[in-house]
């Protein structure tokens, strides 16, 4: 059974829509019926081996959207196809094809050493033994899991328990993987060993990935491109940099003088908050922070200094701004 076009892309959403009834009491007994579009004629699509941003601002409809990639929720009206197959019709098909992570919740069995959770996992998605037994032992050692095996799932770090989770969504070989905010509350070390794995997991394997993220830097190191959706409809679809382009968004470098002093002049930045010896210096997204740190480091008594990045929030919301003005 063929599905024309939809089939030649590994993720195709055509006019996607998913409506929520929800009841309010309005009185004693009175109860007003509602309708929530969560997502709204959504048409996308993702070739194979693509690691693809997919960002939006709290209830734009993000959760909704994976939940039905993963046959979880059924869509209510438009057409969609994972790898060919229609999620919601033969959802324990397409498992084995796909993983998920969730960045709030885990899969890992609480009070189990996490080894418990990847026999589960083996016996669960019937992996022949030969490639179960190769694929722990290269997530193990890719993931840095090799002295956690053993230890209670519970007792493990934030980070520890996110690499583990990311483990076990990738032990039955799955071709496409949905990751949900996987660097939430990870610390820089963290951060930079999750999205170190997902980088080699995408270019070695050629995994196809679908990323939900409120940090634009899990964007900016990991996802040529990047589709954001407000209201259940896809607002962008395109490199990260045109969406810093639309938003016009702007960095902020942060600069602690030797002592209080006016505020600061340098070209292409403008300082917009003053503190006693720390300035706010805000400069386009866009633009390299190099230049701008070598003439501040010439011309102003520097004792140190961090770049702030914009949060997505931010660039959406300028992104509205511009175009309620166009
Ligand atoms: N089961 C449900 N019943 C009713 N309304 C729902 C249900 N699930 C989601 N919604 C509504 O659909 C809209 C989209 O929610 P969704 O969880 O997809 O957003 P999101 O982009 O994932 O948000 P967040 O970033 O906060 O996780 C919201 O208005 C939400 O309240």
């Amino acid at each position: 059974m063929t599905d024309g076009h939809l089939t030649e892309d590994f993720i195709a959403l055509e006019n996607v829509e998913k409506v929520f009834e929800v009841h309010k009491r309005t009185g004693f007994l009175k109860r007003e019926r509602r309708e929530v579009r969560a997502v709204d004629s959504l048409s996308f699509t993702v070739p194979r081996g693509e690691m693809v941003g997919y960002i939006g601002p709290n209830g734009a409809g993000k959760s909704t959207t994976i939940k039905m990639l993963t046959g979880i929720l059924t869509p209510s009206a438009g057409r969609l196809r994972v790898a060919g197959i229609d999620p919601s019709r033969e959802r324990r098909r397409l498992a084995h094809r796909i993983g998920v992570v969730f960045g709030q919740r885990t899969t890992l069995w609480w009070d189990l050493p996490l080894i418990d959770s990847y026999r589960l996992a083996h016996r669960m998605y019937r992996i022949p033994d030969a490639r179960y037994r190769e694929n722990l032992d290269r997530l193990v050692e890719l993931l840095e899991l090799g002295t956690l095996l053993d230890v209670p799932v519970r007792q493990l770090s934030l980070g520890q328990r996110m690499r583990g989770d990311i483990a076990a969504a990738l032990l039955h070989d799955p071709e496409v993987l949905y990751l949900d905010e996987p660097t939430i509350g990870l610390d820089v070390v963290s951060k930079a060993k999750v999205r170190g794995f997902l980088r080699e997991l995408n270019t070695e394997r050629s995994t196809t990935v679908l990323l939900t993220t409120h940090d634009l830097q899990d964007i900016e190191q990991l996802c040529s491109r990047v589709m954001v959706i407000d209201h259940g409809r896809l607002m962008y679809d395109g490199p990260l940099t045109g969406l810093h382009e639309a938003g016009e968004s702007e960095r902020t470098l942060v600069v602690d003088l030797e002592r209080e002093l006016p505020p600061v002049e340098a070209p292409s930045a403008r300082v917009v908050r003053v503190e006693g010896p720390r300035q706010w210096l805000a400069f386009p997204a866009g633009q390299s922070a190099a230049p701008l740190v070598a003439y501040l480091a010439a011309e102003y008594p520097l004792v140190d200094l961090s770049v702030r990045e914009p949060d997505i929030e931010a660039v959406i919301a300028k992104m509205y701004a511009e175009k309620a003005v166009s």
